[in-house]
């Protein structure tokens, strides 16, 4: 597939989400030509160009070069790397941050008057097309600049538009998301060791199970509950199970977990960086 439209699309610190990011942009039919990246290291930037073609540049000519910036360093980077930006960056670029934490008016206030800020909070599924892309508009960004944003990360998963006031939720749930389902894919299959199968068999059967409950969480249209409900016999294994994930406080422990990773995002926000 090859794109109709020439936009030059810079990633700024392209790390784990800014490669996911550009390997997905060249699976869906952007041209690497078209692609500029930036790295704080060389040899980051010669395994990138080698890797996927693109073209490694300095963030000032990425500014100068690029139509649309995406930002994709730390939280904790992000100051510094606007500084670099701001003498560039002219108002009729889109700049696209993905940082946690990170608003819009941060960003817009270091950079040109009206500069169009979109914020955005991808997840690592992004590598397998799989992603989930909150987006959201800063104060001088259009409906233009939102539709390039569902562009760019729709071509690696799907999109939500959401109120920026939701953001740090979002990253909560779904930004963090994985990590929650890689640590109880992690857990399960201790518990199959303690259980006595080779830890080979347990992870392939507990990825599999997460696997096929997520198509049925995404395909059958059931509500969870029902799904709990049909795996759940009466006088059975798995309400055992059950009991003791309750008597243990699971559900109580995920909200608590999900609150705390809104309330770091907050923190970044409000630039506690450390
Ligand atoms: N990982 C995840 O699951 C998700 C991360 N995010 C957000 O994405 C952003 C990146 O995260 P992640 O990819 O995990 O982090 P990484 O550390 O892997 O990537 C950030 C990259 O930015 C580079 N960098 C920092 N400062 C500069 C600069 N001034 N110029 C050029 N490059 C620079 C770093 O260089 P160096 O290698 O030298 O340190 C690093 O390679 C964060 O803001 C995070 O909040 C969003 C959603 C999910
Ligand atoms: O842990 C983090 O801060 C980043 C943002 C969301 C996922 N990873």
């Amino acid at each position: 597939m090859s794109r109709t439209t020439s936009q030059k699309v810079a990633v700024l610190g392209t790390g784990k989400i800014g490669e996911a990011l550009l390997s997905g942009m060249i699976r869906g039919g952007w041209a690497p030509a078209d692609l500029l990246v930036t790295t704080r290291r060389q040899e980051r930037a010669d395994e990138l160009r080698t890797r996927y073609g693109v073209t490694p540049v300095s963030n000032a000519d990425a500014a100068k070069r690029a139509d649309t910036l995406i930002l994709a360093c730390k939280p904790q980077d992000m100051a510094k790397l606007l500084d670099e930006l701001a003498p560039h960056v002219t108002a009729d670029r889109l700049v696209i941050s993905a940082a946690a934490g990170i608003t819009t008016a941060f960003i817009e206030e270091r950079l040109a008057e009206k500069t169009p800020v979109v914020r955005v909070m991808p997840n690592t599924p992004v590598l397998v097309d799989e992603g989930m892309s909150v987006i959201s508009a800063g104060s001088h960004a259009t409906g233009d600049a939102l539709t390039l944003a569902e562009d760019i990360f729709g071509a690696v998963g799907k999109t939500l538009r959401v109120p920026e006031t939701q953001q740090d939720a979002c990253t909560a749930l779904s930004g963090s998301g994985p990590a929650y389902f890689y640590f109880l894919v992690e857990a399960m299959t201790d518990a199959g060791i303690l259980l006595g199968l080779p830890r080979d068999k347990a992870h392939d059967l507990i990825v599999q199970a997460a696997v096929g409950a997520s198509v049925m969480l995404r395909d059958s249209g059931e509500h969870p509950v029902k799904l709990r409900e049909n795996v759940t016999s009466p006088a059975g294994t798995t309400i055992n199970a059950i009991r003791e994930l309750e008597n243990h406080g699971v559900r109580a422990a995920l909200i608590a977990a999900l609150e705390a990773a809104r309330d770091r995002g907050r923190e970044l926000a409000s630039g506690n960086n450390a």
